[in-house]
């Protein structure tokens, strides 16, 4: 979406499945306001009527309430339904863009950033829909009205429609200015969303240490806030001093009409006089409508414009992401493959950006293949692109020596199950037979968590449990998917001594033996000989890549050292 206004774009696009309904609205509208119009002039009419035209004034008035009545209902609901609708819509796919959205571009554009569109950015618009239909009549009246002003008089039209075209330009150069405070202040909100999640998730910490508390409560909070606040009270002041103007620039018009009337038309009846200030005086409520739903209209185009960029970032070639799970049942892989791959991360330009790769690497089914390296090496980063979940600048994936693509890829990811550092614990189990509830039952037992969680109905009765049970949880799950590959980053490091002796020296191999390919990155140098193959990084490429043959006799399979008290807790864990 590269148009000069990718929102109203944007929105085009949510509208054309509706637009039968909203030809529809307009068309009442016009009725509705052409209507007005109409009645304006009987009225005005009835002014200078003799008793004989009472009948047929009394039967246009009855006609005219009429159809004002069919077209305002008529377009208000069209609008409102139409507004609704695309609101629905609008929800609807942004949560589908999000999930099929590259991951590392939803990484980059945070998720503070995030939430505002989804939830401020979307009510601007909804606020703006709810509106819109009183706005699209009002709109529709002031054309009816200028309409039947040129059918009065073709000069004071003129000298009309140029005071109000005048006064529409002032008030465009006020919208301009209204805008770009409109623009600032949607800034500042995401910088405000960062700073509350800095109160909510560092609570703890913020408790604990009264500067830092302070900072944030005064130089970041009170701070952002006063410059919202000041930002939107100078753009709401500019728009409503404009509307005031506007006012003004009416009653100018209708005194200008009066003055000017004997000089442009002498000749001309004194209805026409009438007629004008009876259309201009009433056209006053639309067109304040009009001017007073600015604010609202501005809040609602900067949403838009936020909502497209965000659409237009989060655009995939990977469309299908949405499809029927049916057809993706997890199926067996003999080797996952890297060749030539390298990825680097976007950076500024100040910044060094993060290279992995040229990475060459097989991994065949069976093998337990641990990656390990510094801190910043490039584990994570090297996992994520052999999920499948980044696409390599350079170089292919591949899948039994077959290239991964993009319509491939998401039927590749189906092969693993993961345990991120940085996990998610869904607490629904998905396959809810009962063998999977009884393994579940079981591994609940045997990582010691049958005394707190249990499952009912395909849920896990609670996930209010602490860092290293979480994570038991959350391998259990991996473990009942039954998929082929597993991948574990660092799943050990918040365990204690003996469940992490468990994991590496009875959980590991109770999965080899199932025909599992496992994949860990771990910096548990004391259990790096339960590994099949050591893959070492450096600096973002492979330093060593040794099996377990290959392995110096000084890294040989030995059990590691162990305290009295890890041996009595594993072997009393190993029981189950
Ligand atoms: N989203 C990102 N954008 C930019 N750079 C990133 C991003 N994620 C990671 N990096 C950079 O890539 C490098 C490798 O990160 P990665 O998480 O792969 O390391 P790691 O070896 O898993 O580290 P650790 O052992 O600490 O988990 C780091 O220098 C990090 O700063």
């Amino acid at each position: 979406m590269t148009s000069s206004n990718p929102g109203i774009a944007y929105v085009g696009s949510l509208l054309r499945p509706y637009w039968m309904l909203v030809l529809g609205g307009i068309l009442l509208g016009l009725v509705g306001g052409a209507s007005v119009a109409g009645l304006l002039a009987v009225v005005n009419k009835g002014l200078y009527a003799g008793s004989g035209d009472v009948g047929g004034l009394v039967a246009s008035f009855a006609g005219l309430c009429v159809l004002i009545v069919l077209g305002s209902v008529g377009s208000d609901i069209s609008a409102n339904v139409v507004g609704q609708r695309i609101i629905a819509s609008l929800r609807k796919s942004l949560a589908a863009k999000i999930l099929m959205a590259p991951i590392d571009q939803l990484e980059s554009y945070r998720a503070h950033r995030l939430i505002p569109v989804l939830t401020k950015d979307v009510d601007a618009i909804s606020d703006f829909a709810f509106f819109f239909p009183a706005f699209l009549v009002s709109g529709v009246i002031v054309v009816g009205c200028l309409i039947y002003l040129a059918v009065l008089s073709w000069p004071l039209f003129l000298v009309t429609a140029a005071l109000i075209a005048l006064g529409s330009f002032a008030h465009v150069l006020a919208r301009r200015r209204g805008m770009t405070g409109f623009h600032l202040a949607r800034q500042h909100e995401d910088d405000l969303q960062k700073h509350y999640r800095t109160i909510a998730e560092g609570a703890k910490e913020l408790r604990l240490h009264r500067p830092r508390r302070r900072y944030v409560h005064v130089d970041l909070i009170q701070e952002t806030v006063d410059r919202i606040s000041d930002v939107q009270i100078k753009a709401i002041n500019l728009l409503v001093t404009a509307r005031a103007l506007g006012t003004v620039m009416l009653f100018l018009v209708i005194g200008t009409a009066l003055v000017l009337r004997p000089l442009l038309w002498p000749e001309g009846p004194a209805s026409v006089s009438s007629g004008f200030v009876l259309v201009l005086l009433f056209m006053r409520g639309p067109i304040d409508q009009l001017i007073g739903m600015l604010p609202s209209l501005g809040r609602a185009q900067v949403a838009m414009r936020r909502i497209a960029e965000l659409s237009d970032r989060f655009a995939t070639a990977e469309t299908d992401l949405l499809g029927d799970p049916a057809n993706q049942a997890a199926e067996h892989v003999e080797s996952i493959e890297l060749r030539g791959v390298s990825y680097a991360f976007q950076a500024s330009a100040a910044e060094k950006p993060f290279v992995l790769g040229p990475i060459d690497l097989r991994i065949r089914r069976g093998e337990i293949v641990f990656i390990v390296g510094e801190n910043g090496s490039g584990k994570t980063t090297l996992i994520k692109l052999l999920l499948g979940l980044y696409v390599p600048d350079h170089g292919l994936l591949l899948r039994d020596g077959v290239p991964v693509v993009s319509e491939t890829r998401d039927d590749y990811r189906q092969l693993f199950t993961t345990v991120f550092s940085d996990y998610y614990l869904f607490d629904a189990l998905l396959q809810q037979d009962d063998h999977k509830r009884e393994v579940a039952q079981r591994y609940l037992n045997r990582l010691e968590l049958a005394h707190k969680v249990s499952v009912e109905n395909g849920v896990f009765s609670t996930t209010d449990l602490s860092t290293g049970q979480r994570k038991r949880l959350a391998l259990i799950n991996a473990w009942i998917e039954g998929r082929p590959v597993l991948v574990f980053d660092e799943w050990a490091a918040d365990q204690d001594p003996a469940f992490r002796r468990v994991f590496y020296t009875e959980l590991l191999a109770d999965l080899k033996r199932l025909g599992k390919t496992i994949i860990v990155i771990s910096h548990d140098d004391r259990y790096f000989h339960c590994a099949d193959r050591i893959v070492r990084l450096r600096d973002g490429r492979i330093d060593e890549d040794e099996s377990d043959q290959q392995r110096k006799p000084v890294r040989a399979k030995r059990p590691p050292k162990s305290s009295p008290q890890d041996r009595a807790a594993s072997h009393e864990a190993s029981k189950v």
